[in-house]
């Protein structure tokens, strides 16, 4: 079966004419095109919230506001037939994808959204302006398209974050959903950037995501046996009676299940994704590693390593060749 076509609004007029029938909620996933199957998951997702009489909207722009290397604009994929079948496929109805003199009419613009330091940290520190540029964009297509919910993916983990915080602190008014990141087969995170690397560099980058997977597994392992630790009565007493009646070899075990239970902290997960980096780092074709950070999700502080509770997200981007790419993980410490 086809997919009815979508409508191509390429103005903001053309937007602010688009009605919807009364009642019907109106979702918005934005994107910078080159759609992939993690844009369509979130088209799709969009269309479950609103429903059939609801209304899509997905955009298509490439904002120059928030790249620094004049060489990454212009190089970013730009496949708009393309993206419009895979849109309406997806469950779109409309897709808006404006020229640049068209959301900037006056050239760049003089008043813009402010990030703050969560936007200066991570993909800020390597990306100077990104966050201000994107929070800028971000709230000038929320105010054109006018949604009840808008849909971010998790991959790009901080951005969806400082959206988060914007929407909160600056009180828009609509649903922020997040979307978990969508991978291929092997474990890389889908994005439009992908098509950039050849066979030899997309080897290296699987590097990445065996990273955050590293951490998570060594997680899970310090956790198996803190677990069955809880489940001892009696844990260190019991060592030490154990020790008293000369039953060495138990105590031992004991005494192991006790340190596996202080063992689960953030230097250890961190270790466990770093050699992996480590190792692609030594492929001739190598990894760069730009950051690898364990980071309390709602404002991307580092996590110190005295805390072994609670939320936290392992962030990593690196280059390979010439291309930057970046993935996360969402972990939950102690648990
Ligand atoms: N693999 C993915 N899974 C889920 N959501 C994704 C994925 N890739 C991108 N998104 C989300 O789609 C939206 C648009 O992202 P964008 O157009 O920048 O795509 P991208 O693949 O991240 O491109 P790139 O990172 O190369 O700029 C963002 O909310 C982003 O988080
Ligand atoms: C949110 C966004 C569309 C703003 O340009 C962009 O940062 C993206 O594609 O993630
Ligand atoms: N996917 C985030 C947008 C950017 O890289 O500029």
């Amino acid at each position: 079966m086809t997919a009815a076509p979508t409508t191509l609004l390429r103005t903001a007029a053309e937007l602010d004419a688009l009605t919807r029938p009364a009642g019907a909620r109106r979702a918005v996933a934005m994107t910078m095109g080159a759609l992939h199957d993690g844009h369509a998951t979130l088209i799709r997702a969009a269309r479950k919230a609103v429903g059939p009489e609801g209304q899509v909207v997905v955009t298509v722009f490439v904002n120059p506001l928030q790249f620094g290397e004049a060489a990454d604009l212009d190089r970013y994929p730009r496949t708009l037939d393309a993206d419009l079948a895979l849109a309406a496929g997806a469950g779109a109805d409309a897709v808006f994808a404006p020229s640049v003199d068209e959301v900037y009419p006056g050239g760049d613009p003089q008043v813009r959204i402010v990030a703050g330091p969560m936007g200066e940290r991570l993909e800020g520190a390597s990306r100077p302006g990104h966050f201000d540029g994107m929070l800028t964009v971000v709230a000038k297509l929320l105010h054109l398209s006018r949604p009840d919910a808008a849909f971010f993916g998790q991959k790009d983990g901080q951005q969806l974050a400082l959206v988060r915080r914007m929407v909160r602190d600056l009180n828009f008014g609509v649903d922020i959903v997040a979307v978990p990141t969508v991978r291929d087969p092997d474990g890389l995170a889908l994005s439009s950037r992908n098509r950039f690397l050849g066979a030899d560099e997309r080897r290296t980058a699987l590097a990445l995501s065996r990273a955050l997977f590293a951490a998570r597994d060594r997680l899970a392992a310090q956790q198996a046996p803190r677990a069955s630790a809880e489940a001892v009565p009696g844990g260190d007493d019991r060592a030490a009676r154990l020790t008293g009646l000369g039953e060495a070899r138990a105590a031992a075990d004991s005494q192991a299940v006790t340190a596996a239970r202080t063992a689960v902290g953030p230097a250890a997960v961190r270790a466990a994704a770093q050699a992996v980096l480590d190792e692609a780092a030594e492929e001739s074709v190598p990894l760069v590693l730009d950051y690898l950070a364990l980071v309390d999700p709602a404002d991307f502080t580092e996590i110190p390593d005295g805390r072994e509770g609670g939320e936290a997200v392992l962030a990593v981007a690196a280059r390979v060749g010439a291309t930057r790419l970046i993935d996360n993980i969402p972990l939950t410490l102690g648990a």
